[in-house]
């Protein structure tokens, strides 16, 4: 099967164009090509499907994604499907320019969250309307080494975002944090932040069905979100360990811009 690999800050993800949903993607296979020995590496898969194509399988809560051409079937490394991934989408879209797939500098992308505002800046940036972000409340998380508390917010896909005194590169991210199950039956993303400077984030990420990672761009505009509590009217640039993204805050909700680049393609025997 063809393949692609690319990256948005260093989230790197396996692309698998499957255009007409012939590809049963099984969790063994996306942790076969995940895999950063055995197989290709990637803290994700991004299997580019035509939305008709899905049919049925296509969610309820994905049902503004049916008026897109494309559709974003995110899965983790470890196999399980997530509803949602920024830094994912704009590395998709990335794939759709460079395939010819879409044309022009304004589309959409179909996700399990949703349909997905595209924007290609001049620099060669891409920015997506990440839509309303949805704070829940707060809750903490056990760390292997401290116990972080913060705020419960939902980017389509589940995150805990908190914020830390002192350096986020201190945090002992190694083990998988401990939540409460009850506010997070599916499990979350935990982001830890620090404000460094005017309007500047740092942010380290665990997320859900991957480990640690470079960055997360829901979590990157979780981390945003958790520190803007008036909720809109804010911008902030967020650095994580693989660069640096902006999430604008407004009355319409959130957009993520960054980098997203392809930087292999190839064939795979492994699917
Ligand atoms: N890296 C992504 C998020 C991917 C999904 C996440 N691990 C989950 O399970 O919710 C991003 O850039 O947002």
């Amino acid at each position: 099967m063809r393949f692609a690999k690319g990256h948005g800050t260093e989230n790197d993800f396996v692309i698998l164009p499957d255009p007409d949903g012939e590809t049963d993607l099984t969790k063994e296979t996306v942790r076969l090509l995940c895999d950063r020995r055995a197989g290709i590496g990637g803290d994700g898969i991004l299997r580019v499907v035509r939305t008709r194509a899905l049919g049925e399988a296509l969610a309820p809560a994905a049902r503004t994604a049916e008026r897109t051409e494309w559709f974003m079937d995110y899965r983790n490394a470890d196999g399980s499907v997530a509803e949602m991934c920024g830094n994912g989408v704009r590395v998709f879209a990335r794939y759709l320019l460079h395939a010819g797939l879409v044309t022009g500098d304004r589309f959409e992308v179909g996700t399990r969250d949703g349909a997905k505002g595209v924007s290609v800046e001049a620099d060669g940036d891409i920015t997506i309307d990440m839509g309303r972000v949805e704070m829940q409340g707060t809750s903490s998380a056990k760390l292997a080494r401290q116990v972080v508390h913060g705020a419960q917010i939902s980017v389509g896909n589940p995150h805990l975002a908190c914020e830390v005194e002192g350096p986020v590169a201190d945090v002992d991210l190694s083990q998988l944090p401990e939540l409460d199950t009850e506010a997070f039956p599916q499990g979350a993303n935990v982001e830890v932040y620090a404000q460094v400077a005017p309007g500047v984030l740092e942010m380290r990420v665990y997320e859900r069905g991957s480990g640690e990672t470079r960055s997360c761009g829901t979590g990157i505009v979780a981390a945003a979100s958790a520190a803007t509590p008036e909720g809109e009217g804010a911008t902030w640039r967020v650095r994580v360990l693989g660069g640096e993204c902006t999430v604008y805050l407004d009355a319409d909700g959130a957009r993520l811009r960054g980098p997203a680049v392809i930087v292999a393609e190839g064939e795979t025997v492994l699917v």
